[in-house]
């Protein structure tokens, strides 16, 4: 039987393929440069036209700095897709991820975005504005300062657990660590036992969990999903994982599922994370999945941030000798042994505190965007109206580095955090790591504080020294919304086994500077417990002091 409906043998379909292809493209090009609504913003010309290009560098892991280059080129509100406009002003923190003023509908996440998968239950992070306000409320008991001082002592043993392991370790100052790994493993293992009770064991076993394998790879696979997310092909996400092609994340799941059924069926009661949320899962009429997606969160959220800032702090620290000995002083004048140090009395480190700032600055730890998009009715964004439907972010990257806010942006100046009149005119509300509003991070004061906590002990405990290969650590990184950090190798030399050699090298610094920093930041206590004496030399690139140099005594302690 003949077929019927049949093609006409004198109709070419490749051509005509070919025409409705040039067509469309005519007619974009057209839209975009004359009848777009968005078509007076500046931007690189194809980026306007074509999501591909945004795409491409997404992918590649270099969309930052490509970011970077057009505000400094267009200015501070740039388009960077057809329907995408990127913003490069402290203002913009406000209009976007803002409390919005009468009312008015909150700049809501862009779903395709942080919702590629719609078969996946939604979590703090990934819920909509409603319930988002449920589980933000039981979860805020959960980070409250009362909550954090009962984990203290939780926290507090994986820490001394770490500087004991790097002791070890350390070979006395021989051996080179790579502390990415050192910071990951103490931060998983304290997310893992603050998440739902179990430790992934990462410093015991000096190595990696396998799990946290699974979470590293697919934090970089979700960057190939917001890649979809543009390229309008995001429902495909959803099979790509009903066919068993996501199944990393799929076993990273069932793990957490596993883990917190043994958790609840222990009973236990523990202060930790979860614990509010499996207290008042009936009351909240919330299912197994969903708990198990929020502690998902928790786990990939607490853990690789925090190990990131830490292993940024050393890295610059480790690169501005005369920075790190004026922090190392800070810390070893404020207390007479280790145990005094803890959650509550690093708050007195002020120095320290303007250190890990300007690494938040320098290395933020979430780099790109985090896209919203313009509610019904459109938005007034740093005094410009933006139609409903376009999805607009801020860059930190971009606006962390950028001259008009901050004052010699590459410089790593700590002491723009502390009033210095040099920087007077920077703009701190311009940084905003842990974003801003009602979304941002629940968790600011949980990695303040571990990264207080942390560093503190490894200042007090440890000269560091940075080994020659990683001297370029930031400069050669990708970011794939979180960065691609290779191994960072630092020497630590133990202070107690230094002092004990020398008899009086407690400090690595220049006698110059060293009598700048004593007046400037030594506190009462630590002028009183040190005198000091001038001789020799230092190593000005790597802060390294030989022996018999600037030499630093105990008076009293
Ligand atoms: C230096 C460390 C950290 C940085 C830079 C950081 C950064 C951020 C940012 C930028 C957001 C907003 C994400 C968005 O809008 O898409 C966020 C959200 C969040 N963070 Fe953090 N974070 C850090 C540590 C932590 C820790 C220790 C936890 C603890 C578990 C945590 C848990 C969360 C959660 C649950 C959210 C979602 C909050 C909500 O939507 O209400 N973060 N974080």
């Amino acid at each position: 039987m003949a077929p019927a409906f049949q093609i006409p043998d004198n109709i070419n379909i490749p051509l005509i393929g070919g025409a409705c292809i040039a067509l469309y493209v005519v007619w974009s090009i057209f839209y975009g440069l004359f009848l777009d609504p968005l078509r007076h913003i500046p931007g690189p010309f194809l980026w306007r036209l074509t999501n591909l290009p945004r795409v491409y560098h997404l992918i590649k892991g270099d969309v930052h700095r490509k970011v970077r280059e057009f505000h400094k080129k267009y200015g501070p509100i740039v388009r960077i897709t057809p329907y995408e406009v990127v913003y490069n002003d402290p203002q913009a923190w406000k209009d976007i991820y803002g409390h919005r003023v009468g009312g008015a509908e909150e700049i809501g996440k862009w779903a395709e975005f942080y919702t590629p998968n719609s078969d996946l239950p939604r979590n703090l992070l990934t819920s909509e504005r409603a319930e988002h306000s449920i589980l933000r409320r039981q979860f805020s008991h959960s980070f409250s300062d009362k909550s954090m001082r009962e984990q203290e002592e939780l926290i507090k043993g994986y820490v001394e657990l770490l500087i004991e392991r790097l002791n070890e370790n350390c070979d006395g100052g021989k051996a080179a660590l790579n502390m990415r790994d050192w910071y990951n493993w103490t931060t998983f293992d304290v997310i893992g036992d603050l998440g739902f009770g179990n430790s992934f064991s990462c410093l015991q076993n000096t190595g990696y969990h396998p799990w946290i394998k699974l979470i590293t790879a697919s934090l970089r696979e979700s960057c190939k999903f917001q890649g979809m997310a543009h390229l309008g092909i995001n429902p495909l996400v959803k099979y790509i994982y009903r066919w068993g092609l996501m199944d990393r994340n799929k076993e990273q799941l069932n793990l957490v599922a596993e883990t917190l059924d043994e958790r609840i069926k222990s009973g236990r009661e523990r202060p930790d994370l979860i614990d509010m949320l499996v207290k008042k899962r009936d009351e909240l009429g919330m299912d197994f999945q969903t708990l198990v997606g929020n502690a998902n969160l928790l786990i990939v959220a607490g853990s690789e941030t925090t190990a990131t800032l830490l292993s940024g702090a050393t890295y610059l620290l480790t690169m501005n000798p005369h920075t790190l000995a004026k922090v190392a002083e800070e810390v070893r004048t404020s207390f007479n042994n280790d145990k005094e140090i803890t959650l509550t009395s690093v708050s007195r480190l002020r120095y320290m505190l303007a250190c890990l700032n300007e690494s938040l600055r320098q290395y933020p730890p979430v780099s790109n965007d985090l896209p919203r998009c313009v509610p019904k009715g459109g938005a007034e964004i740093v005094g410009k109206h933006l139609p409903e439907g376009t999805v607009c972010s801020v860059f930190q990257w971009a606006i962390n580095y950028d001259e008009r806010w901050w004052k010699n942006p590459y410089k790593f100046a700590p002491e723009r955090w502390l009033g210095d009149p040099e920087y007077k005119d920077d703009r701190q509300d311009a940084m905003q790591p842990f974003s801003h509003g009602p979304r941002n991070c629940i968790g600011k004061n949980l990695a303040y504080a571990e990264m207080r906590l942390i560093l503190a002990k490894i200042l007090y405990n440890f000269d560091m020294r940075i080994d020659d290969s990683c001297r370029d650590w930031i400069d050669r990184q990708n970011s794939f919304g979180v960065w691609e950090k290779p191994p960072l190798y630092i020497y630590l030399t133990p202070v107690s086994q230094k002092s004990e050699k020398s008899g009086n090298m407690i400090l690595g610094l220049t006698a110059v500077k060293a009598t700048q920093f004593w007046h400037n930041t030594g506190t009462k206590a630590g002028r009183d417990n040190f005198t000091h004496e001038h001789k020799g030399t230092v190593d000005e690139e790597t802060g390294q002091v030989y022996k018999g140099s600037t030499s630093f005594r105990m008076a009293q302690v």
